[in-house]
C-alpha cells in the first residue's frame, strides 16, 4: 500500500546518530523454544553492554505481546506478522543509532531471513540459543509445557507448532549446564571475538 507514498530523507540519519552515539547499531536476533534462555540471557547480556556505555534496547515477546502484538495469537500466520512488526521496529531502533537485543522464540526461517533483509550487512546478528527441548520442558519457568502437554494450549512450540533451527546462525550458543550468567559471558565473546559486540 505504498502508492502515492514517497520517503523523505533527512539530514541527521542512521550514521550521523551512530557517530554522536560512538557505536556500530546493529540486532542482535536471539530465536529458540521457549524456555531456552532468550529473555535471561537478553537481559544480562544487555546490562553488560549498558554497563559498558553502549545505548541499548531489550525488545521481549513476553512485554510486546502486551502492546504492539496484542491482538495476535500463536497460529503460524500470527507468529509471521508478529516477527514481521518487531523486524520494522528493529530496523527503527538500529535506524536511531541503538543496539537492539530481541528475544522472540521467530520459529520461522522465512520471517528471520525477512529480518535479516531488511537491514543492512553486518546488522543482523542471528543467534540461535539451542537448548533441547527436554532441558526446557524439565525448566518449564511459567509451566506452559505442562499445559500443552495437559492439552490446554495449543500450537505451542516444539510440542504441536514447528521449531525450524537456525542453519548457519552468527552464533550458534550450545546448551551447557551451567548458570545463566556464565552462558551470557560466554554469549557475550563469541560475540566479541567476531567484532559484534
Ligand atoms: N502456543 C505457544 N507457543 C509458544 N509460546 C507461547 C504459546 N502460548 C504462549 N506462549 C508464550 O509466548 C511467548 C512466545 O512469544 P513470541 O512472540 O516469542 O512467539 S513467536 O516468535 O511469535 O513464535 C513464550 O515466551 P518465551 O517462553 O519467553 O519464549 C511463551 O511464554
Ligand atoms: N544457562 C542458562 N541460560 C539461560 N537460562 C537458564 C540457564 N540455566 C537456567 N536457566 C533458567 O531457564 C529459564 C529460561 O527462561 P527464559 O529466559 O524466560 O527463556 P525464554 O525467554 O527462551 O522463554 C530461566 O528460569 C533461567 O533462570
Amino acid at each position: 500500500m505504498t502508492t502515492n507514498i514517497v520517503w523523505h530523507k533527512h539530514e541527521v540519519n542512521k550514521q550521523t546518530r551512530a557517530e554522536s552515539l560512538g557505536q556500530t547499531p546493529r540486532v542482535v536476533w536471539l530465536t529458540g523454544l521457549s524456555g531456552s534462555g532468550k529473555s535471561t540471557l537478553a537481559n544480562l547480556l544487555e546490562k553488560k553492554l549498558h554497563d559498558e556505555g553502549k545505548h541499548t534496547y531489550l525488545l521481549d515477546g513476553d512485554n510486546i505481546r502486551h502492546g504492539l502484538c496484542g491482538d495476535l495469537g500463536f497460529s503460524d500466520t500470527d507468529r509471521v506478522e508478529n516477527i514481521r512488526r518487531i523486524s520494522e521496529v528493529a530496523k527503527l531502533f538500529v535506524d536511531s543509532g541503538v543496539i537492539v537485543l530481541t528475544a522472540f522464540i521467530s520459529p520461522f526461517k522465512a520471517d528471520r531471513s525477512f529480518c535479516r533483509n531488511l537491514l543492512g550487512e553486518n546488522e543482523f546478528v542471528e543467534v540461535f540459543v539451542d537448548t533441547p527441548l527436554e532441558v526446557c520442558e524439565q525448566r518449564d519457568p511459567k509451566g506452559l509445557y505442562k499445559k500443552a502437554r495437559n492439552g490446554d494450549i495449543k500450537d505451542f512450540t516444539g510440542i504441536d507448532s514447528a521449531y525450524e533451527a537456525p542453519v548457519n546462525p552468527e552464533i550458534h550458543l550450545e546448551y551447557r549446564d551451567e548458570s545463566a550468567e556464565d552462558t551470557a559471558e560466554r554469549l557475550y565473546h563469541l560475540l566479541a571475538e567476531k567484532g559484534l559486540v
